[in-house]
């Protein structure tokens, strides 16, 4: 050992000193994950879980959007998932189930990487994931990122920077230590959890402890995926959090009021975490803008609109107000859900016309800044605040524009060569297509 390497080690050891100090006893807060996060909505991008047309609107009461799920869930719909959620304005991150859902476009795009390790499934989803994602990293993702953004570095330093930048995205991912209750999920079969991994209270603290003081994790994650951990979830959460210091505790599982959030992060859950409740927006309004279609002219005014869905859409018990009750800071959910369900429809009429009338004229060069400037004229969203009314137009502007960019820089970065339209990406991700 040369007195250059004790000189590095004394530094690593106060360094590590510092960091830990930080974390247990100065006044002050390491933890990248937000302490004020207190609800995150989970994206699934799986093609049969859909998006609310105006989903920006619903989006902008949570604290964070994450983008995950166990099945179906690939490099391509990942990557159009994010393109989406980009002019949506919420803070987005990732959370990958399989190493090659993380690809140069998706580091770029996330806020955060935040990568799933399960501390009551199998050594596989444990290490054995981590160890396949690390060599995808050095030995396939960076190297190709240097040899299109560099590729006049010489090999000898292509490997030097690859071991850097694996090391690099791991030290700033953000580790997930999840403990998974209910064995029936998509989560449980994927990390091999069955009845007999099941964790008491105390058992989930210890290993909470272990995942915070070890692991290093800066998040512990109880799961109970799909379905309501009741008074069993809230006893775990109190014996957990009791233990923690600095890593966050997250819930999620069956969240879909008030109460049942509310529950959880009394319990001593930081976040709740909702995805199923959201999706179900989605399925909902599909119905809804259908039956709208029969009854409503494409130009209805808002207040025939809004009439028409006050005397149609049972409003208290729909899926828009039950979403929007699960975030804790959204002011009366049922007049929120009003609004926006009267929007959608409004906002889905006026598209379907639109589109329509520009398929008719296709081949005489249509306009299409025109076309959109009428489709989405000043009226459009009277009954929603200036600030969303800006925040949709501008989302349905992104979209209506991807969704025309066939065969442009647009739709070429889809990663199997082929060239698909960015139409189809909209189309397969909303529950509402366009077309008439
Ligand atoms: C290092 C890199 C690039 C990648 C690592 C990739 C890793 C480690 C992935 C972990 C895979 C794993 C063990 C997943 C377990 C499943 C899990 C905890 C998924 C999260 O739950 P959701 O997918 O949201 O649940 P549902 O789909 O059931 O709703
Ligand atoms: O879909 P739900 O049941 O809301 O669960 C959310 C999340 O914990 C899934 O990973």
């Amino acid at each position: 050992m040369t007195s250059f390497d004790g000189a590095a080690r004394l530094l690593g050891r106060l360094g590590r000193g510092a960091s830990l100090a930080a974390r247990t006893a100065l006044p002050v807060d390491t933890n990248p994950v937000p302490a004020d996060w207190t609800h995150v909505t989970k994206v699934d991008p799986e093609d049969a879980k859909k998006l609310p047309l105006l989903y920006p609107l619903y989006l902008r009461h949570t604290s964070a959007v994450s983008v995950g799920g166990s099945a179906d869930v690939n490099a391509a719909n990942t990557e159009e998932t994010f393109d989406l959620l980009g002019p949506a304005s919420v803070p987005v991150f990732h959370e990958p189930s399989g190493p090659r859902h993380v690809t140069p476009r998706t580091r770029e795009q996330a806020d955060l990487l935040a990568i799933p390790e399960v501390l009551n499934g199998d050594s596989e989803s444990l290490v054995g994931q981590l160890g396949e994602g690390a060599e995808y990293i050095r030995e396939e993702m960076v190297p190709e990122m240097l040899r299109e953004r560099l590729p006049w570095l010489p090999a000898f330093a292509t490997g030097a920077l690859a071991d850097f930048a694996t090391s690099w995205l791991l030290a700033d991912a953000v580790f997930e230590a999840y403990v998974i209750q209910n064995p029936d999920s998509a989560a449980a079969r994927e990390a091999n959890v069955a009845e007999s991994d099941l964790l008491s209270p105390r058992e989930a603290k210890q290993r909470g402890m272990a995942a915070e003081r070890h692991l290093e994790s800066e998040l512990v994650y109880l799961e109970y995926s799909g379905t309501y951990g009741g008074d069993e979830a809230a006893e775990t959460l109190d014996a957990i959090s009791e233990s923690l210091t600095w890593s966050r505790l997250w819930y999620g599982g069956g969240i879909d009021s008030r109460k049942r959030a509310e529950a959880m992060l009394d319990a001593g859950a930081d976040t709740v975490v909702v995805g199923d409740a959201f999706h179900r927006v989605a399925d909902e309004e599909a119905e809804l803008c259908e039956r709208a279609a029969d009854a409503l002219d494409p130009d209805a005014d808002p207040s025939a609109v809004r009439e028409w869905v006050a005397e149609n859409v049972a409003v208290a018990d729909s899926n828009a107000a039950a979403y929007l009750a699960t975030i804790p800071g959204a002011p009366d959910p049922e007049r929120l859900a009003r609004r926006y369900l009267s929007a959608t429809v409004r906002t889905w009429l006026r598209l379907r016309a639109h589109r329509a009338a520009a398929d008719d004229r296709r081949g005489d060069r249509p306009d299409l800044g025109a076309d959109l400037r009428r489709a989405l004229g000043p009226d459009l969203f009277d009954g929603l605040s200036e600030a969303d009314a800006a925040l949709v137009r501008r989302n349905l502007t992104a979209l209506l524009r991807a969704s025309r960019a066939d065969g442009t820089d647009e739709a070429a970065h889809r990663r199997d060569g082929s060239k698909p339209s960015a139409d189809e990406a909209v189309a397969t991700h909303l529950g509402l297509t366009f077309s008439a």
